[in-house]
């Protein structure tokens, strides 16, 4: 690919997405900038760890940049668009990965015609292995998204969605590996609890939970007959099925995903609330 992409924001899901790309050599590291205000030792970690060019805000020339990454926190969205007007030219694609900022606020700060392309990845980026929703914004053409699409395609799966789906995208994706953790944290837990060791029941919760996602991704057989299939008959499978619904467990994960979703659309509202005053 020849670009420059430069990610304005050097933390969590910014490295997971740099890892993901320098992995699938899409684009050489020299063509990665990365920037952020004030925490310099970040920069110089990153570009010790892949190789990238470390930029701090201030001396960051966006002349040979062609695609900005927007990977700061969704707070500091107006400050950085401030910041930015001045130095955008035609030429530049925003992509921006802060969780509840529609486009439209983004554009608002941008001349009528500045491509801008959402995208929702998520941290398994770092071993290629995220779903990452994109939307497009006003001013994209399919040549613009189909050019973020080949980028993102680097990091993981990738899923074109119309930009009100977002944030239920980022309940279940965004926010998704969180619970995932949590219920891992849970498996290992009891492991222990009942005598296996910490490091053995981490790896046997994480390979199961490896494991059935291949087989709904592998197969074309639905997670409820795949759930079926594990079920005996009053076996064991359906003592702890027993306890998982008298417990709640499923309405528990879609309760999440519904809250995590529902504060994306908090995001959105205080954005636009924001924007309307500028
Ligand atoms: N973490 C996740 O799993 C996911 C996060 N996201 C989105 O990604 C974004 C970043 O999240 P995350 O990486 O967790 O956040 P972090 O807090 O880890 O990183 C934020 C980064 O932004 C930098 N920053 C702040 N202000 C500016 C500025 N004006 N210009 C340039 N850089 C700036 C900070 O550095 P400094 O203070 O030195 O400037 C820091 O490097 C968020 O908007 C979030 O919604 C999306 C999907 C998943
Ligand atoms: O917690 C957050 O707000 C970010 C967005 C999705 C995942 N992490």
């Amino acid at each position: 690919m020849d670009q420059t992409i430069a990610f304005l924001g050097a933390g969590s899901m910014a490295e997971a997405m740099i890892a993901g790309i320098v992995q699938s050599k899409k684009l050489s590291p020299h063509q990665i900038i990365v920037s952020n205000r004030s925490n310099h030792n970040r920069l110089q970690e990153l570009k010790y760890t892949y190789g990238i060019r470390p930029v701090p805000r201030n001396n960051l020339d966006l002349n040979e940049v062609d695609t900005i990454i927007l990977a700061m926190k969704p707070k500091d969205i107006e400050r950085v668009m401030e910041e930015l007007q001045q130095d955008l030219k035609d030429h530049h694609t925003l992509v921006s990965i802060l969780a509840g900022i529609p486009t439209s606020v983004i554009e608002q700060y941008l001349p009528a015609g500045q491509p801008v392309v959402r995208v929702m990845p998520n941290t398994s980026s770092t071993l290629q292995a995220s779903a990452t929703a994109i939307s497009s914004g006003t001013y994209t053409t399919t040549s613009h998204v189909e050019s973020v699409r080949y980028l993102m395609d680097s990091i993981g799966a990738t899923f074109l969605i119309p930009e009100e789906q977002m944030d239920i995208f980022t309940g279940i994706a965004g926010s998704g590996p969180a619970y995932l953790y949590h219920l891992m944290e849970h498996m290992e837990l009891i492991g222990e609890e009942q005598g296996l060791d910490r490091e053995t029941a981490r790896e046997i919760g994480a390979q199961t939970m490896l494991g059935a996602a291949r087989m709904v991704l592998e197969s074309d057989v639905s997670p409820t007959q795949l759930r079926e299939n594990v079920t005996s008959p009053n076996g064991t499978t359906a003592a702890g099925l027993d306890a998982l619904y008298r417990h709640r467990g499923g309405e528990a994960m879609a309760e999440a995903a519904r809250s995590a979703a529902k504060r994306s659309e908090q995001l959105r509202t205080k954005a636009i609330q924001q924007a309307v005053r500028v």
